[in-house]
């Protein structure tokens, strides 16, 4: 493989580029990666908006493919450099069932593994995630803790669960010999909560804010605090690593990195609050207003209700056993790690993080209305 300092340019791959993340990392690559030559984007959904990118100097490949089919994921890694694989099954809410969670986010993850071995793609950033830690199913509090810090990291749902066994491939991968003959060199980056624009659980808890006459209902104490991430930061953190990998493999090459930034530390609800203040929502009670207890049987009954309307339709609430227990436990990071591997710091500032937030959401309602 040639060494990426004569290699004038350069043939990325994102998976899952047309994905909330996925498409904040495709622009980030165009506007920041200028050793691009080509940019593939690889996604079971190819969004419209793809067209518009094809105008500039980089060439833009668009390939509608399925990470569960090696054969899809080969194609498409042939000749690339670098991938980054963000394509994942992202479902707490019981859409998907765990057998198609895991093909998704485990099986799809060892066939980007196998196809970098296959065709010599050299280089391969994963996106894991802050719940391959936790919070775990014993409610444990990881309060401003670092990729160091110990923590039981015990899970029963099958999105963490997944999470984690993909992680764990993705690092156990490393150096291992590609075609070519060269090491695999690779990483793990864990967002914890993301937000910014095209966040839809944001924009879904906004929509039940307007049907419930613009106020939304505190079920959560407001000192739980839960780890955000702007989208840009965490996008821009995938690029850094994708360009460092190669000059500093033997510090970074199965590593893992929180992502972070200076979001603050607030809990899920107070935070949303943020951006769903400045469109016009109002969050009622300076605690909860119902005790949790009553909170997790509604969260249940909800999951009875879903299972029992499966054969009908869909009904998959935000709350939910899970994601109660979830927004209910303290998980904030607080570490350097990216800034001392690879010198990451934030782009965006916090200012300028919910200010795009806010201006997304504001366009979206207009839009709507
Ligand atoms: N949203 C969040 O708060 C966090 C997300 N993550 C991780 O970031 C990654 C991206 O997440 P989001 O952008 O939020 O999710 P998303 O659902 O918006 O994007 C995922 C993309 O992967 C694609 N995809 C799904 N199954 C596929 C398959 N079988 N083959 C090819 N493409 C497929 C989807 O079409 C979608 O475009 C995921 O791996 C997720 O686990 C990690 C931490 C936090
Ligand atoms: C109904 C109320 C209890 C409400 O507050 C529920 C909020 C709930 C939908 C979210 C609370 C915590 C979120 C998760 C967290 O940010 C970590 C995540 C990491 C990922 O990799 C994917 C998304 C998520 C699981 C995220 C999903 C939404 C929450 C559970």
């Amino acid at each position: 493989m040639a060494d990426f300092a004569q290699a004038q340019k350069l043939v990325y791959l994102v998976t899952g580029g047309c994905g909330f993340l996925g498409e904040h990392v495709v622009r980030m690559l165009l506007q920041r990666e200028p050793r691009l030559r080509e940019l593939r984007i690889f996604d079971l959904h190819l969004g419209s908006w793809l067209e518009e990118l094809k105008t500039g100097t980089v060439q833009v490949t668009a390939i509608q493919g399925d990470v569960t089919q090696a054969d899809e994921v080969a194609a498409a890694m042939a000749g690339a450099h670098v991938v980054i694989h963000t394509a994942g099954l992202v479902d707490v809410f019981g859409r998907a069932s765990p057998e198609t969670i895991h093909e998704v986010n485990v099986q799809g993850t060892q066939n980007v593994i196998e196809a970098c071995v296959q065709t010599g793609t050299q280089f391969l950033v994963y996106t894991s995630s802050m719940e391959v830690v936790g919070p775990n199913i014993k409610g444990h509090p990881f309060y401003r803790g670092n990729e160091d810090t110990p923590y039981e990291a015990v899970h029963r749902h099958p999105y963490p669960c997944s999470k984690a066994l993909a992680e764990q491939l993705v690092l156990e991968a490393n150096g291992r010999e590609v075609h070519g003959g060269l090491p695999l060199v690779t990483c793990a980056l864990r967002p914890t909560g993301i937000y910014g624009e095209g966040h839809q659980i944001m924009r879904d808890i906004y929509h039940q804010g307007l049907r419930l006459g613009g106020r939304l209902f505190r079920a959560i104490p407001a000192s739980v605090e839960h780890g955000r991430v702007y989208v840009g930061n965490v996008a821009w953190m995938h690029v850094l690593v994708a360009r460092e990998l190669e000059q500093r493999a033997a510090l970074m090459g199965g590593q893992v990195y929180f992502c972070y930034d200076k979001s603050p530390y607030k809990s899920y609800e107070d935070f949303n609050m943020e951006f769903l203040g400045p469109c016009g929502l109002r969050l009622v009670g300076t605690r909860p207003l119902l005790p949790y207890w009553l909170l997790m049987l509604l969260a249940v009954l909800n999951a009875l209700l879903q299972w029992l309307l499966r054969p009908l339709l869909l009904y998959a609430p935000l709350l939910n056993p899970y994601t109660l227990a979830m927004a209910n436990t303290t998980f904030t990071v607080s570490t350097n790690k990216a800034q001392r591997h690879f010198g990451y710091e934030p782009l965006f500032s916090w200012e300028e993080s919910r200010t795009r937030t806010i201006l997304w959401m504001q366009a979206k309602d207009s839009v709507a209305q």
